[in-house]
């Protein structure tokens, strides 16, 4: 920072940062040390354990406690006259809205998710609020500097689409451990322990090619998989264990096409792989049936019960089973509570290790290579480990931008990378921000053309896959002409949610009005600000390895949405292939996960004309990237420059 009056200038200005973790605490610190004096700081997260190796603000005593308000007070304790106002709560809630936006001077993010980084985006266009963004995953890490007409916002560039895996190869065809794991976690987990009521185009019933499954089937099988009475835990266990690995199995041998071109997979029984051991055992012994309210015990682990101590060690097919049985048991003794509702968390040790003991059952059965506890989890969870120092780097970098930005120096604003081998001696490397891309459906209401079979699809897929998880509308209001087709909203009356809801699941084409090709429809989310209209084009087929939601959203965002993305992730100790990276898997994950989150990205040919320095450092900087697998296919676009969007998701857990 230049002047004394520089100086002065910082001390009056309002910022608001989103985000106590990783970058946000060095953030915070870097903040007060710099001189800001106002600040607000959101975060919706309580402190895990496995934060304290690098959210320093944090200390084991205030586990369990909210990171916004204890990131307050540990700095407070050395800078105690800033004025700091901590916000518990996800950034996404009606209370910040435009208004509360529009009191900052500029907003810092230390995110971790795409979805919350794009709600900020929009809401800092509406506002009018320059953005600092910002990411880091292990070495590598990005602040990027977001003006509104001056600037490209967080959403101007392609993001790639989380990886998806067609419907067929999660439930009938796996061929990696990837595979398994998503079917443990989307389907297995779901179906026993989660929302039942949460429709999904899979099943735990290995579907059979060619062959419908009647909803008397479909039936069943949630029955199925409900506790009977007078039935032991453990028994139930061996039920479901038996259905999923042997008889669903064996059903889906019949299909005797699927299995010309591939190795037939093999059905697992219990008594066939723990043949001396009918009875419960670890703590599931302890009690037996339908025992109720036993003390709720939320960090149960089957592991520890069953004295399985290293998490890095590949259990054998025995150890798998009995992780199965136990872990379900677990479960229904001690984590009741949590049935019927249970979401996957890599951080809920019991869910990690059924995921991982259902994972390598069926991975066997494929004859796929098991895994380690600690390797499914990273898969699971998506892990790359966190680097406390790139956090530091990057926290200094935005405190930087902000600077620039509030001194009135924005023509020096820039983006900065971090990498992990010196370009040009360089660890941090600068780049010019990019002008707004003109065709940007965030900041510059391109159109947008909405490919879709309208005599199938429904509201709610439109809705769902399209709004939601493609273009990330959080409470869409759908218009066509000037009919209203959808809203939501808790002012909304009974009657027309009632109304709304019995169309969602109408086909496209069956609407009063049918929507098919030529309908205009026009999206708004009036929390963010955002509209946006969608062409719709009816269209019979789609592939299912390339286009696995059915649905497509083109026109200037195409190569942000469908197309195949360049898998340039890097290496982390728990990788083994691209897929790893990659959450979301087959299009079935909440907006969370993916988490999230997208990895690298490149300027793509939309973006000619616009403005980058370092032209002349490309060919070294892809040389040097190349050399750490970040490049993929670096001669298929024309660029200048590679960015890291956002991060991947979760990181750092060494808690293992
Ligand atoms: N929608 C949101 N609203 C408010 N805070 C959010 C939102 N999404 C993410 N965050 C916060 O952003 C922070 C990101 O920090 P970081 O990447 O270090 O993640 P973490 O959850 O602390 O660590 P890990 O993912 O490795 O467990 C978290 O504290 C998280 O709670
Ligand atoms: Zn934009």
């Amino acid at each position: 920072m230049g002047s004394e009056e520089d100086r002065i200038a910082i001390e009056k200005e309002k910022v608001l940062m989103v985000g106590a973790g990783g970058i946000g605490c060095e953030l915070l610190k870097t903040l007060v040390l710099t001189g800001f004096k106002h600040i607000h700081l959101i975060d919706m997260d309580t402190i895990e354990v496995s934060n304290l190796n690098r959210q320093f603000l944090f200390r084991k005593s205030h586990v369990g406690q909210s990171k916004a308000k204890v990131a307050r007070e540990a700095v407070l304790k050395f800078r105690p006259g800033v004025d700091i106002v901590a916000h518990h709560g996800n950034v996404k809630n009606t209370e910040f809205d435009i208004d509360f936006f529009k009191q900052f001077s500029v907003v810092l993010n230390g995110l971790d998710n795409l979805e919350a980084r794009r709600h900020v985006n929009r809401l800092c266009l509406a506002a009018g609020v320059p953005l600092v963004e910002s990411g880091t995953t292990g070495y590598l890490g990005q602040v990027t500097v977001h003006i509104k007409g001056k600037t490209e916002c967080y959403e101007c560039q392609p993001k790639p689409a989380p990886k998806s895996y067609p419907v067929c190869t999660i439930t009938s065809t796996p061929s990696k451990l990837i595979h398994c794991i998503v079917w443990a976690k989307e389907l297995a987990l779901a179906k026993l322990f989660g929302d039942k009521s949460q429709v999904s185009d899979l099943d735990v019933r290995t579907s059979v090619e060619g062959k419908s499954i009647t909803s008397e089937v479909e039936n069943d099988d949630v029955k199925f998989f409900e506790l009977r009475s007078g039935e032991s835990f453990r028994q139930f266990a061996a039920r479901v264990f038996d259905r999923i690995f042997g008889y669903n199995i064996e059903i889906a041998l019949q299909n005797e096409e699927t299995w010309k071109a591939r190795r037939q997979p093999d059905p697992l029984y219990l008594d066939k792989i723990l043949p001396n051991q009918q009875e419960e055992e670890g703590s599931a012994a302890e009690e037996n049936g339908n025992v109720v309210e036993i003390e709720q015990h939320p960090s149960v682990s089957a592991m520890a019960t069953l004295g399985l101590k290293n998490p890095q060690k590949i259990w054998d097919v025995q150890e798998n089973a009995r992780v199965f049985l136990e872990s379900i048991q677990l479960f229904f003794k001690r984590r009741s509570k949590d049935i019927g509702k249970l979401v996957f968390d890599k951080d809920d040790q019991l869910a990690v290790e059924f995921v991982t003991a259902a994972a390598n059952l069926r991975a066997h059965s494929f004859g796929i290579p098991m895994q380690s506890l600690f390797e499914a989890k990273g898969m699971a969870g998506n892990i790359i480990h966190a680097i406390a120092t790139t956090n530091a780097c990057i926290a200094g970098l935005i405190v930087l931008e902000a600077l620039k930005l509030l001194t009135n120096q924005t023509e020096q604003c820039r983006m900065t990378y971090c990498v992990e081998h010196p370009t040009r001696k360089m660890l941090l490397v600068p780049v010019e921000p990019a002008e707004p891309n003109s065709h940007c459906y965030v900041c510059s209401e391109t159109p947008l053309v909405l490919e879709v079979n309208t005599v199938t699809a429904t509201m709610r897929d439109v809705i769902e896959k399209v709004l939601k998880r493609k273009l990330g509308v959080d409470s869409p209001v759908i218009m066509q002409g000037s009919s209203l087709l959808y809203e939501t909203g808790d002012d909304l009356e009974d009657d027309m949610a009632a109304h709304y809801a019995s169309l969602l699941n109408k086909s496209l084409a069956s609407y009063p009005t049918p929507i098919t090709t030529g309908v205009v429809l026009t999206v708004e989310d009036y929390h963010q600000d955002f509209r946006c209209s969608l062409h719709v084009k009816h269209r019979e087929t789609f592939d299912e390895e390339t286009e696995p939601d059915g649905i497509l959203v083109t026109g200037d965002i195409a190569s942000v949405i469908n197309a195949e993305q360049p898998t340039l992730q890097p290496k982390t100790p728990a990788a083994d292939d691209e897929d790893l990276f990659n959450k979301e898997e087959n299009g079935h994950g909440d907006d969370k996960k993916d988490d999230d989150d997208d990895l690298v990205m490149f300027t793509p040919e939309t973006t000619a004309g616009t403005k980058r320095k370092l032209e002349e450092d490309e060919n070294l900087l892809k040389e040097k990237l190349k050399n750490h697998h970040l490049l993929a296919d670096f001669g298929r676009r024309s660029m200048s420059v590679v960015v890291f969007t956002s991060w991947p998701v979760h990181r750092e857990k060494d808690r293992l």
